[in-house]
């Protein structure tokens, strides 16, 4: 079986919606919009509560079908992948992680592993490695054999963050990526990702020895990928977001650039609250009034 790494074009869209409208039960959360992100590149979804962006992002990881239009990852509709090639392509973090039985937090982040696994399902040190190597990225070295249930808030969230990273998609699906996180940690994952996607450090699939068996593609260094990130703070968005794309809780959205979409008229209305934007050494500030 050919990798979706091997078949698909370096430099196309790693995601594209066409036409996409979403409707849940008589509601529709969005009216029909187009959007392409190229490797490289962050895509930030705002909105008030209950827009609609975790069904939207859903619907890109291609967990949900849309009601109107067509969602692509790599060129190819979701129905045109496997399972297990999806899971390579594009990794998604949800909001909530479900810890019903304990478990390590290595065992935790070996999950990740698991589209890259052979037929057996063995992990292998390799495997191993990179998830040692993810945590470290997330500063939990030294957490491997915690129990998940006994971890704070913002630990089991970096856990969970360690884990898409042991996965080593091209393209990264976070929801709320900064729940339960303190300010330092808030930048320190926004970062991380951002220099994922720019190529700028590989993932710990790309950095950890190279054993031939279970390398998730034959990826090399530098490569770009993509992320798309729904994030409750515009000034994060502002700071991270290359593109925006803005649902209005009423139907409406506005998809483009940060600059175009990212306009204080425009989160206020979405927000209904006023916003004040300011600029400050080259830094775009909102501030509510
Ligand atoms: N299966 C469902 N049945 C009915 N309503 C649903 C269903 N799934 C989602 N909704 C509704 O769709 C709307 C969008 O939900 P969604 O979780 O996508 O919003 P959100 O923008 O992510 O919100 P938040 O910022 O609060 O996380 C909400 O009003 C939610 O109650």
């Amino acid at each position: 079986m050919s990798t979706a790494g091997s078949v698909m074009n370096e430099t196309g869209p790693l995601l594209e919606a066409d036409g996409l409208a979403l409707q849940v039960g008589e509601r529709w959360l969005c009216c029909a919009f187009s959007m392409s992100l190229k490797p490289g590149e962050c895509l930030v979804l705002l909105g008030p509560n209950g827009a609609g962006k975790t069904t939207l992002l859903h619907t890109l990881a291609g967990l949900r079908v849309p009601s109107v239009g067509e969602v692509r990852i790599g060129g190819r509709p979701y129905a045109g992948w496997s399972a297990t090639e999806a899971a390579r392509f594009r990794g998604l973090l949800t909001q909530q992680q479900p810890d019903l039985f304990a478990a390590s937090v290595l065992e935790t982040v070996l999950i990740g592993r698991h589209p890259h696994l052979g037929r057996w399902g063995w992990e292998t040190e390799r495997d191993e490695a990179i998830a040692r190597r993810a945590l470290a990225d997330v500063g939990l070295q030294g957490f491997e054999n915690r129990d998940v249930l006994t971890l704070s808030g913002g630990e089991r969230q970096r856990v969970a963050i360690a884990a898409l990273l042991a996965q080593a998609p091209r393209l990264f699906l976070l929801d709320e990526p900064l729940n339960h996180l303190d300010l330092h940690h808030q930048i320190a994952t926004l970062e991380l990702f951002r220099r994922l996607v720019r190529g700028e450090r590989g993932s710990p699939a790309l950095e950890a020895p190279l054993s031939g068996a279970g390398a998730p593609g034959g990826r090399g260094g530098g490569r770009k990928s993509g992320a798309v990130l729904v994030l409750h703070d515009v000034n994060l968005a502002a700071r991270y977001a290359d593109h925006v794309i803005l649902l209005d809780g009423r139907g409406g959205v506005i998809a483009g650039d940060r600059d175009s979409v990212m306009r204080a008229e425009l989160l206020s209305q979405a927000f209904g609250h006023p916003l004040r934007r300011f600029e400050s050494e080259g830094r775009i500030v909102f501030v509510p009034d």
